[in-house]
């Protein structure tokens, strides 16, 4: 038998919903330690996530821009290297898994190990890495096992990348394709979409439904695909019969609604149609109770098993680093604090953008979510039309929607299409969380000439 290591805290993952309950818990004098498969801290969103994906998209960015100011002086059609896309994307992910390294070693209390953890019992863990299988007894578990990619099961389904494909380190796609087609109209799809199209892909996109990034805001999404490149191909409605192989790439068959099969070829083809939950193996066994979104935890992170919290992905709360990373923090405030739930996940106040070109972004109460639970409320608008900083870049479509509770005018959320909306919602979402109202929004001087002049321009049409 071997020996079972007695830690205070243990974690199944070491990305985004693990690290900082971990290192929080570590400095506090616990012993702690995090398994992952990967044998590295970061998850997911370093190794094939937001950070690769978002290297890549900032480049096609600029590429876009450029070829909107060649009238203004500027050379319009930069040639696209993707070697070199790709290589700055590797570096960007390696001097972040040097730099998680050495913030790992300034803390000797915190364990890395590498391997597949399971639940032997609810205190046990077993973690089988490459020297075997070592055993720990923890008073206190996070299971931070994230999500995986889902594979759709057409036939031919295989001949088509994924987003693992695309943007992992040392990736498997290493050239830009000519062509690409994409099935699934979501985060993934979409933002690939118009990346690889503003770097010179010619891009279809297949979904199913009857809308791409269904769930979000109708109004906020219909004000988006409005801006989209009329170049980027989009179908919806459909559904996919087959994929094969052909002598310049592949060949999607789908169908619109009732209408005769059609055919698009493409050297390349990605499927983005969803991730799911890795419950860890055992969980179920020990009582773990797991619904269809993932492990089920309440807003304290704490699960139906009180000692074992899960955080990030593996719960579908809200499937977002920097989630993942609130609710690590609240598990962690919450096991501190004896198991008592004293800090709670608040998904009212999460900023969430859609990294197209141009951005959606959105925080708290929206309109379709209001209309749905019938809260009243009134908007604030402000359209990028009138913005400075929009006029200079030539970006001048789409608008600032804040949601006020009326009579008090308190802010209850917000919607933004168009030039900045990433670093907007940041903004509208503290001031969500703090409470704020319209008048402390009409009051506050944001900066000339920035965007964010927009949301006190917005909170002044009300006061
Ligand atoms: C292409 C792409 C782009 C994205 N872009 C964004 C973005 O721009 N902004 C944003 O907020 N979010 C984005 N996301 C989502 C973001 O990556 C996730 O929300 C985030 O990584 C969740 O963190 P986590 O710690 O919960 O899980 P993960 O990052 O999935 O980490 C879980 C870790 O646990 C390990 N693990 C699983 N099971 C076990 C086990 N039994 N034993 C040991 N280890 C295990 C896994 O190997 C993994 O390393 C993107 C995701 C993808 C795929
Ligand atoms: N900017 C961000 O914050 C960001 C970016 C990327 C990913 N993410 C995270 O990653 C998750 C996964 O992203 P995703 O884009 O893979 O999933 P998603 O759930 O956002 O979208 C999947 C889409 O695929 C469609 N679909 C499913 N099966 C299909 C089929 N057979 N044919 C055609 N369409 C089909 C669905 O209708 C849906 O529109 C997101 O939910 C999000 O949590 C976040």
């Amino acid at each position: 038998m071997s020996t079972v290591h007695e830690v205070d805290l243990f974690t199944i993952g070491a990305g985004g919903a693990a690290y900082p309950a971990a290192f929080l818990l570590a400095r506090a004098g616990l012993r702690v330690v995090m398994a992952d498969t990967k044998g590295v801290m970061s998850g997911n969103c370093l190794a094939e996530g937001c950070v690769p994906s978002k290297s890549v998209r900032e480049v096609a960015a600029h590429r876009a821009r450029q070829r909107r100011f060649s009238p203004w002086g500027l050379p319009g059609e930069l040639p696209v290297d993707y070697r070199k896309v790709v290589a700055h994307k590797d570096r960007v992910q390696k001097d972040r898994y040097d730099q998680h390294a050495r913030e790992m070693a300034e803390v000797p209390s915190l364990r890395l190990v590498a391997g597949r953890a399971r639940f032997l019992d609810d205190h046990t863990i077993a973690v089988e890495g490459n020297r075997g299988e070592e055993r720990y007894r923890a008073r206190h578990i996070i299971v931070a096992s994230g999500s995986d990619i889902v594979r759709p099961s057409f036939p031919g389904a295989d001949l088509f990348l994924d987003s693992r494909d695309f943007f992992a380190l040392n990736p498997v796609l290493t050239e830009r394709p000519s062509s690409l087609v994409i099935v699934g109209g979501g985060y993934i799809g979409l933002e690939t979409a118009t990346m690889f199209h503003a770097l010179g892909t010619e891009v279809s996109l297949i979904e199913k439904g009857p809308r791409v990034l269904s769930g979000m805001d109708s109004a906020m999404v219909k004000e988006l695909c409005g801006l989209l490149d009329p170049g980027i191909r989009i179908l919806r409605g459909a559904t996919v019969l087959k994929a094969e192989k052909t002598d310049s790439g592949v060949a999607l068959h789908y169908r619109v609604g009732e209408s005769s099969p059609e055919v698009v070829h493409a050297e390349k083809g990605m499927v983005a149609v969803g991730r799911r939950p890795v419950v860890p193996e055992g969980f179920e066994g020990i009582g773990g109770e797991v619904g269809p979104h993932g492990i089920v935890a309440d807003l304290s992170c704490q699960t139906s098993i009180p000692h074992i919290y899960a955080a990030g992905d593996v719960n579908g709360i809200s499937p977002l680093f920097h989630s993942a990373v609130r609710q690590s923090l609240v598990a962690a405030h919450n096991i501190l604090a004896g198991g008592r739930a004293v800090d709670a996940f608040n998904p009212a106040a999460v900023p969430v953008t859609v990294f197209t070109l141009p951005e959606a972004a959105w925080v708290g109460l929206v309109p379709d979510e209001a209309h749905r639970r019938g809260i009243p409320f009134v908007t604030g608008r402000y359209d990028f039309a009138e913005d400075s900083r929009a006029q200079i870049l030539g970006e001048t479509g789409g608008g600032i929607t804040l949601l006020f509770e009326p009579g008090s005018l308190r802010l209850l959320g917000g919607t933004i299409v168009g030039v900045d909306a990433a670093s907007l919602v940041g903004e509208i979402g503290l001031a969500v969380a703090g409470r704020l109202t319209a008048r402390d929004l009409a009051h506050f001087p944001d900066q000339h000439p920035m965007a964010a002049e927009g949301v006190g321009k917005a909170a002044r049409t009300l006061v």
